[in-house]
């Protein structure tokens, strides 16, 4: 039987973004966010893991401590939550609901266990999966964006190999984005999103 914790919520089909850190996720989300204004909504996750210089608390993450993100997910407050790179990461319903109260889409970034433990329940989301060309230019990606210490990457690109392999898996993913050229990928995006952008721009503009 599916999972309903997410019935009473209401609103545009909500998007899933995964695949490896590092492989450009972030960055393609925030270009989308930032041409679309009022069409999407972030789901703020809650992460254990310290804010990097520029993250804003409730903006990029809800930065918790393990005791704290624990006594949530025993209370249930959580859709999916998984440990990732040695930190608690999860989406609370609340985060998703105070999207979905908005009329936005609702974008979850998530890791691969979310997106199977998603799958178990009854949010219906578009699934998208950004990858890089090869584990090289992932690397390369990784170390460049310097935010990440020795055994982080080394953790990252470990579990960057068991994403690749993911999403290659048939019905999984929806779309399969490779992040080459940054253009070409936003592109493509885009293009994968056209229909759930019109659906929603029209309700705006009819109500
Ligand atoms: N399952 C799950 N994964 C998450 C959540 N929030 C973030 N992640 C994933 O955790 C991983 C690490 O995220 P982060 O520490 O921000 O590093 P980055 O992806 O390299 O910028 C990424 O794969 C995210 O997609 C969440 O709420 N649930
Ligand atoms: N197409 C691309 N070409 C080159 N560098 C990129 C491209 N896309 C993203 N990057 C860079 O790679 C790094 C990782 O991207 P990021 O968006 O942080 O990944 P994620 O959110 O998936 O972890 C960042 O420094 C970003 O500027």
């Amino acid at each position: 039987m599916r999972n309903s914790i997410t019935k009473a919520m209401a609103g545009p089909r909500p998007l899933v973004f995964s695949g490896p850190s590092g492989a450009g996720k972030s960055t393609l989300l925030k270009k989308l966010m930032g041409e679309y204004d009022s069409v999407f909504g972030f789901s703020v996750s809650h992460t254990t893991r310290k804010p990097r210089p520029g993250e804003q608390n409730g903006i990029d993450y809800h930065y918790v401590s393990r005791e704290e993100m624990q006594a949530g997910i025993d209370n249930g407050d959580f859709i999916e939550s998984a440990e990732f790179s040695g930190n608690l990461y999860g989406t609370s319903k609340a985060a998703v609901q105070a999207v979905q109260a908005q009329n936005l889409i609702c974008i979850l970034d998530i890791d691969m266990q979310g997106v199977k433990n998603i799958k178990k329940t009854d949010l219906n989301p578009l699934y998208i999966s950004i990858q890089p060309p090869s584990l090289e230019v992932l690397e390369e990606r990784l170390r460049g964006r310097k935010t990440e210490s020795e055994e982080s990457v080394q953790k990252r690109l470990r579990a960057a190999k068991a994403d690749m392999e993911f999403s290659k898996e048939p019905k999984v993913f929806d779309v399969v984005i490779i992040n080459n050229n940054l253009e070409e990928a936003y592109g493509s995006l885009k293009q994968a999103l056209q229909e759930e952008i019109h659906k929603v721009k029209k309700t705006k503009a009819s109500s």
